[in-house]
């Protein structure tokens, strides 16, 4: 264990344990949920490696007295670089890789847990932890992807076999029966399976069974597959508390290294709606071959833009000829304020499910190009659906037509898209109204509370 550990929790208050996973995707919806939770008076101790540490930082000034951070060192894996302690430093493809790692934290942490003076009541860790429900103390699994996703993971975790197949699957059991090609499935379901994909799906059986289903996610999103997850969880134990987004820390954006103020000035001098907002989440790094292409796609257009990228090589030049047309930005954008700007009127997105979320809470329509994991079945919920999106590109090494691109922005952005901004629009009063007072978002996060501080007092009485 590690210096940095310390046990100054008082003994009356609730307290638990939160565990994130270290992907940003992961890790800042659940930190949003841990703000609800202190500010409604619970202690928490919360599980991360060193090179996470930094991110805690806005939560552990918001509530100093309430927030300690478990620093425990990363377990090393012989495919991680040294270093890497999180997926957005190796890419999605990574994941099954940190999830293997991880799972070395189990003696540690059941260590931490019966040492403590006033151990956690329970604990609430991410669907990528499933490993964690056996720690001795109820677990929730909080899923930062949408009850969609959960019920397909549920459905074929014991039917790996229809996999095989090169035929799309039929996923007869869920409402609608869905078919999807089979490399669409979500990522953590293996195709040819590995001894390690295994685990991880293993892992994922896990969260169904635990004490109770945490999502980020909203009745109104995607009520007919919430109602599914409540038929396979046990005890009504399942909460939809989201957006996170729109009650978290990041309200602010202040984790943003880039120019902001100039960023949200600029966007100040377009007309409404009129500038696309592109961003393909913390992971993703498009290849050259991509980045020609979208860039060609985007002056063709003659659509305003915001284009946020990592590492992502734009091609010579291009910055120049948009001048006034748009702007490219380097680093960790604003995004949540980006979005909820009156000037932005349709995001390019991956559909990363915290991407979903956050245009669905600010009414913004999004063109959606899913590349890997849930993101296919994301983009299916959002164009089909709820007729709130449509697809613009398909698949992670795809390179879209730059004709095709610039004819779709431009027309969804312009006259032709104006039925679908609706839509999202009034898509998003209905997800702004569940996290509002009374609001369906609202009443679960006080059902968990009841919850959590029942699961306290009963520790209170065996004691
Ligand atoms: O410059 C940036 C880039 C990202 N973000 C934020 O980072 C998060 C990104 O999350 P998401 O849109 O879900 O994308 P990923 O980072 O790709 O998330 C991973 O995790 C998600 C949650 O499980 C999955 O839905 C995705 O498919 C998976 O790629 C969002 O809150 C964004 O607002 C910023 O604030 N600024």
């Amino acid at each position: 264990m590690n210096g940095a550990m310390s046990h100054p929790l008082p003994e009356t208050k609730p307290h638990i344990m939160v565990f994130p996973y270290p992907a940003q995707g992961h890790l800042l919806p659940l930190l949003d949920l841990t703000h609800q939770l202190c500010l409604r008076g619970f202690t928490v101790s919360i599980i991360v490696t060193p090179k996470n540490l930094p991110y805690l930082s806005s939560l552990l000034s918001a509530h100093p007295s309430a927030v300690s951070a478990i620093t425990l060192p990363f377990p090393p894996h012989p495919l991680i670089p040294s270093g890497v302690e999180n997926v957005k430093d190796i890419g999605g493809h990574g994941n099954p890789l940190v999830m293997a790692s991880l799972r070395q934290l189990r003696e540690p942490v059941v260590r931490w847990i019966s040492s403590h003076p006033n151990p956690p009541v329970a604990l609430i860790s991410d669907f990528f932890l499933g490993w964690t429900k056996d720690l001795g103390i109820p677990r929730f699994a909080f899923f930062t992807s949408g009850a969609f996703l959960a019920s397909i993971l549920h459905f074929v975790s014991d039917k790996l076999h229809i996999l095989q197949s090169t035929e799309p699957v039929c996923l007869s059991d869920l409402p609608g029966s869905p078919v999807f090609k089979t490399e669409h499935l979500p990522s953590l379901i293996p195709q040819s399976p590995s001894s390690q994909d295994l685990e991880s799906v293993k892992d994922s059986t896990m969260n169904f069974s635990s004490y109770g289903c945490i999502f980020n996610s909203c009745e109104c999103l995607e009520e007919e597959y919430m109602e599914y997850v409540k038929q396979n969880v046990s005890e009504n134990r399942v909460y939809s508390v989201g957006p996170l987004s729109s009650i978290g820390l990041r309200k602010d954006d202040s984790a943003s290294d880039v120019d902001a103020k100039a960023l949200l000035s600029w966007l100040d001098g377009c007309p409404e709606g009129s500038v696309l907002y592109i961003c393909f989440g913390s992971q993703k790094v498009l290849t050259k071959e991509q980045c020609d292409a979208l860039a060609l796609g985007l002056e063709k257009s003659m659509a305003r833009f915001v284009w946020v990228v990592k590492k992502d090589p734009i091609p010579d030049g291009f910055e120049d000829r948009v001048a006034g047309q748009g702007m490219i930005v380097r680093g960790w954008a604003p995004q949540v304020a980006m979005l909820n700007h009156v000037a932005v009127g349709g995001f390019l997105s991956h559909c990363g499910w915290n991407s979903v979320l956050e245009a669905m809470a600010s009414g913004k329509m999004i063109l959606a190009w899913p590349m890997e994991a849930d993101q296919f079945v994301d983009a299916r919920l959002l164009v089909e659906h709820m007729g709130v999106a449509v697809t613009v590109c398909d698949g992670g090494k795809t390179v879209p037509d730059p004709h095709e691109l610039s004819q779709v922005i431009a027309e969804t952005m312009g006259e032709r898209g104006r039925e679908i901004r609706a839509r999202a629009k009034e898509m998003g009063q209905k997800a702004h109204a569940a996290t509002e007072p009374g609001g369906s978002s609202t009443k679960d996060l006080e059902r968990l509370v009841k919850e959590l501080s029942s699961l306290h007092e009963d520790m209170i009485l065996k004691d």
